[in-house]
């Protein structure tokens, strides 16, 4: 089908415009000035007014030692967006013609094209075209609602994330949708989609309702069959006016109240998902190579952070006492887990509790690895972590002891509320539970320094105090 917007022609080649817009994204995990992109791939979708030209490309970026693949939605239009300048791109002429290059997710011919594919199932192809599909959740289609309005999520994300407003074909307002836009995508399923879909589809009130998503398939010299296949986007219930528990905490920690009760809550909530999803997905005894293959991870985790943060390495023989006794320990059986579970991917709903999030897995692990069964402990360590983190945005403020108190009040209320719903005496895991906790702060040294240098000394002081624990109580 032809649309009336002027084109750029398709090359390989990224346009300088281009490549300087992405280079300035926040999704965008290389610090180079120099990124080394290239088109691989390319689908299109069709603005139902057919005014509006709309091509997603897939952007490799070469220019780290792993290349990364990058999602980058484009609009294309004959004249300006009303209020899209933030969104602009670039302005070019084409055979005597200007065209206006936008971030597509800003662009509601976009947004509305992406929502009807999903919930339709229906790919139009349009020019050059490479493959997507398209799934629903058959609790929405698009003959039940009308998009009215949408905008981008603002704020730290690692994807692109679009709300619709949504009215129900009487005028009556309806349930928003979110749709995340994956920035960063791989071959092979994404966590975030499946996970969510196989408890949401469950029943489960834990995650916010699956609406859809898109699947789409590239040309890719590295797989055997010369193809690549993962996930785009995942629409979801947008759950409006909430907060999540980062900002409940922060308050509550901030105006010297307890929040002992909300993390025992969120403790029984966090062993309920577990076991949800250990009745939906496979469930096994560790083997040897598991626990190798962790331990594995652990160490280059801890090699990684010397790398970042230098001095880490005085550390080294006592984070190697820690995994010792992890290594030397019984371990629980594997399942699945959120992966990258913190107070930040937690909202707090009135009426309903907690409701989980973003169970795409930690950004910095590779994408495969995050869909295979892990230790329950990683996710109690990571919300465990997170208390820390409360603590260590006071450290420096007249309350800092108190911050301090109230972080290991909140830990030990979350271990009880997790405790309690399983049934399971995490303190007798006491040694993984230190190594998992001890492993993510590894990880946070890097996420910190590639993306907030300030926040370092949080997880650095956490490894210093986390490696001399005392651990003559652990059984091993
Ligand atoms: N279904 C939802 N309802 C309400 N808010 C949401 C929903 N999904 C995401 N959010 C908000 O968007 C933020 C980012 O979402 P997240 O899935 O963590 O994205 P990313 O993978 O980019 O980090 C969340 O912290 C939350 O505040
Ligand atoms: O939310 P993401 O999936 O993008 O996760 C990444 O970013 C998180 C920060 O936004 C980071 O979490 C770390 O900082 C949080 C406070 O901002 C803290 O509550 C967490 O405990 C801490 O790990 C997460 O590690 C990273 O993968």
């Amino acid at each position: 089908m032809s649309v009336s917007a002027a084109r750029i022609a398709p090359t390989r080649e990224v346009r300088p415009a281009l490549a300087d817009w992405i280079r300035q994204q926040r999704w965008f995990a290389s610090s180079t000035e120099h990124p080394v992109l290239s088109r691989v791939g390319m689908w299109s979708l069709v603005d139902h007014r057919h005014q509006v030209g709309l091509e997603t490309h897939l952007i490799l970026d070469e220019s780290g030692v792993t290349p990364v693949l990058y999602q980058v939605p484009l609009s294309f239009r004959s004249s300006a967006l009303l209020g899209g300048d933030r969104a602009l791109i670039e302005r070019a002429t084409v055979d005597g013609k200007t065209v206006y290059v936008y971030d597509a997710p800003h662009d509601p011919a976009y947004t509305r094209a992406l929502l009807g594919l999903m919930l339709d199932e229906e790919i139009e192809p349009g020019e050059s075209f490479e493959a997507a599909e398209a799934e629903g959740h058959h609790a929405l289609t698009s003959s039940d609602i009308r998009v009215t309005d949408s905008h981008v999520l603002r704020g730290e994300q690692s994807n692109t994330s679009i709300i619709y407003d949504l009215v129900h074909p009487n005028g009556k307002p309806a349930q928003p949708v979110i749709c995340k836009v994956f920035r960063a995508v791989s071959d092979g399923v994404n966590p975030d989609v499946t996970v969510q879909s196989a408890l949401s589809d469950a029943g489960s009130r834990l995650v916010p309702r699956a609406v859809g998503n898109v699947t789409g398939v590239w040309r890719d010299p590295r797989q055997l069959t010369g193809l690549a296949r993962g996930h785009l986007a995942f629409a979801q219930e947008f759950i409006p006016e909430v907060e999540d528990a980062w900002r409940v905490a922060l308050r509550a920690a901030d105006a010297g109240e307890s929040f002992a009760q909300h993390a025992r809550s969120l403790g029984e909530a966090t062993a309920q998902v577990h076991s949800e999803l250990a009745r939906l997905f496979p469930v096994r005894e560790a083997t040897p190579d598991d626990v190798a293959t962790i331990m594995a991870s652990m160490r280059e985790r801890s090699a990684q952070a010397v790398n970042e943060v230098a001095v880490l390495a005085n550390e080294h023989d006592a984070v190697e006492q820690v995994f010792r006794l992890a290594e030397a320990a019984d371990w629980p059986p594997f399942q699945r887990i959120h992966g990258d579970y913190h107070l930040g991917q937690v909202l707090a709903v009135p009426g309903r509790g907690w409701v989980l999030l973003d169970f795409e897995g930690e950004p910095l692990r590779p994408l495969a690895e995050r869909s295979e069964p892990d230790v329950t402990l990683r996710d109690v360590a990571g919300m465990l972590r997170s208390f820390d983190y409360v603590a260590g945005t006071y450290a420096s403020s007249p309350n800092a002891a108190a911050v301090q108190e109230w972080a290991q009040v909140s830990r030990d209320a979350f271990l009880d509320g997790y405790i309690a719903r399983s049934g399971r005496d995490l303190r007798v895991q006491q040694a993984l539970l230190d190594a998992f906790e001890l492993d993510k702060a590894l990880y946070e040294v890097s996420y910190e320094a590639r993306n907030r240098p300030d926040w370092l000394p949080i997880p650095v002081n956490a490894i210093r105090h986390l490696a001399h624990r005392d651990h003559s109580s652990v059984d091993a």
